[in-house]
């Protein structure tokens, strides 16, 4: 009997795609924008309907990224592709009923496969001007350990906006929950307020408007637009990182709204203090109000993440298997919607109940990855070997460039190549300060771009390491 065809050719094209989107934009890029699409390929194979959260991330991916993923599956599927971009659906659980036969640990289909055959039109789809996700709110945001302070202070904020904890600045690696917190205040908000101006913005969308309002000499409107919010929720400020022109605007909007009592959030993948090319006198404002960290999830959250989220699919998850797929898959809270989404998926399509044996099966690729796990250790010998220093010197404090060097790449691959946290990754090499890491990751990241013989090196050492 022939399965449907549309999932497997979807992810299998789509996997080679991001793959080598993965090699050419940068990772912070790679993550904020490529990662979260969710994609579909017609059965002919010849188009690709990507559906984006929101219009102004729609905006972005078609300005930005549009020509490079087109590129991209052409050079993986070897023919020509097109690409579409749609918004994705916005309830999950306005799904249709699955057919009785099925038990409740069957798979039910992902917002992706709910997508029209054809993008939705615009005109048709509900634009705020506050630009919130209504279904990222506190309630489907799973608490525990690793968010309990931050989710709190969010709480606090959103019920008593220009109060306490002005600015708000959350931190924390990628896939965390921070954009979510961030919805989830201005959501809160506005359910309190519904007359409230909120507004969420990338700093990346703050960057072009700022650029626009000086190409088109607008800048009475667009201060109008900043410096009237009640509530301004600002993601990924290290975007703004040597924008000068983009930094004093935001400055300028910073005051505004401090004076007028209005709330201001923030997020990054650093600490105030950790920002790389952001003036002194920002980076202290950031710092002036409270600034919590998003830890990865432990354990436990993450088997109540999954199951949450099965739950919100319309499927459940079985506890044993939960804690299966939590234990396997540690990184970020995306990443467990990746598993999950597999799993779901391999399930409907095999007909088969979810259990610890499908969950293997259908993350087998994901488990062979994480077997041959590339170490710290591993990642120290080796850089030494290549440069023919002692290993020792790796964690030693000696600092000749002939020994600095080769632990700086060593600390860049670290990063690269494994899960481990910057000061996780410094106390690796001798109990070394977490900004010396990321001054070391920074440094080599950006060498790698222009000197040609570095990249090769690295090139090398990369392929050793992975074997
Ligand atoms: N505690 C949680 N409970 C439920 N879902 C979560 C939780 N944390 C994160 N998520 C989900 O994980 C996904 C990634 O979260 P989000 O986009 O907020 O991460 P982020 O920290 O902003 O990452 P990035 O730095 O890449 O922008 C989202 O779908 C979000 O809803």
């Amino acid at each position: 009997m022939s399965q449907p065809s549309l999932l497997p050719d979807a992810s299998d094209l789509w996997q080679a795609c991001t793959e080598r989107l993965a090699q050419e934009i940068p990772e912070q890029q790679f993550n904020t924008w490529i990662r979260p699409l969710l994609a579909r390929v017609s059965e002919s194979g010849d188009r690709v309907t990507l559906a984006v959260a929101n219009r102004f991330k729609m905006d972005w991916i078609r300005a930005q990224y549009a020509g490079k993923i087109s590129a991209a599956l052409e050079a993986a599927a070897g023919r020509q592709v097109m690409l579409e971009l749609t918004l994705a659906a916005r309830e999950p659980a306005q799904r249709t009923s699955m057919p009785t036969q099925r038990s409740a640990h069957m798979y039910q289909p992902p917002v992706f496969a709910e997508l029209p055959d054809s993008p939705v039109p615009e005109a048709k789809v509900d634009t705020h001007k506050h630009r919130l996700n209504n279904a990222l709110t506190f309630a489907t945001l799973v608490e525990g350990s690793a968010n309990r302070m931050a989710r709190a202070a969010a709480m606090h904020v959103a019920h008593n906006p220009g109060q306490l904890y002005n600015p708000l600045f959350i931190y924390g690696g990628v896939g965390l929950g921070k954009t979510h917190l961030m919805h989830a205040i201005g959501n809160q908000l506005l359910a309190d307020k519904p007359g409230a101006k909120a507004l969420y913005i990338h700093a990346e969308q703050f960057v072009t408007d700022v650029v626009k309002s000086y190409q088109k000499k607008t800048f009475d409107e667009f201060k109008e637009r900043y410096h009237s919010l009640d509530l301004l929720l600002i993601d990924d400020v290290q975007f703004f990182a040597n924008k000068e022109r983009t930094q004093e605007e935001f400055f300028n909007a910073f005051e505004a709204l401090l004076t007028k009592k209005s709330h201001i959030v923030m997020t990054s993948d650093t600490y105030p203090k950790g920002l790389a090319d952001i003036h002194e006198r920002l980076v202290s404002r950031f710092d002036s109000g409270l600034t919590v960290a998003i830890e990865p999830p432990e354990l436990e959250m993450r088997v109540a993440i999954l199951i949450s989220k099965a739950e919100s699919e319309g499927a459940s998850m079985p506890e044993d298997v939960a804690f299966f797929v939590a234990k396997n898959v540690r990184s970020n809270v995306r990443e467990l919607e990746g598993a999950l989404r597999k799993i779901l998926a391999y399930s409907r399509f095999n007909q088969k109940e979810v259990s610890i044996q499908l969950a293997r099966d259908a993350l087998k690729d994901l488990l062979s990855i994480q077997n041959r796990q590339i170490s710290v250790e591993n990642i120290q010998k080796t850089v030494a070997d290549f440069y023919k220093i002692k290993i020792a010197d790796m964690y030693s404090k000696k600092r000749p460039a002939n020994i600095a060097r080769p632990r700086q790449i060593a600390m860049f691959l670290a990063k690269e190549l494994t899960q481990k946290s910057l000061p996780e990754i410094g106390e690796l090499f001798g109990g070394r300060d977490h900004t010396t890491v990321l001054h070391a990751v920074r440094k080599i990241a950006a060498e790698r771009q222009t000197v040609s013989e570095l990249n090769q090196q690295l090139h090398v050492l990369e392929q050793t390491l992975k074997g």
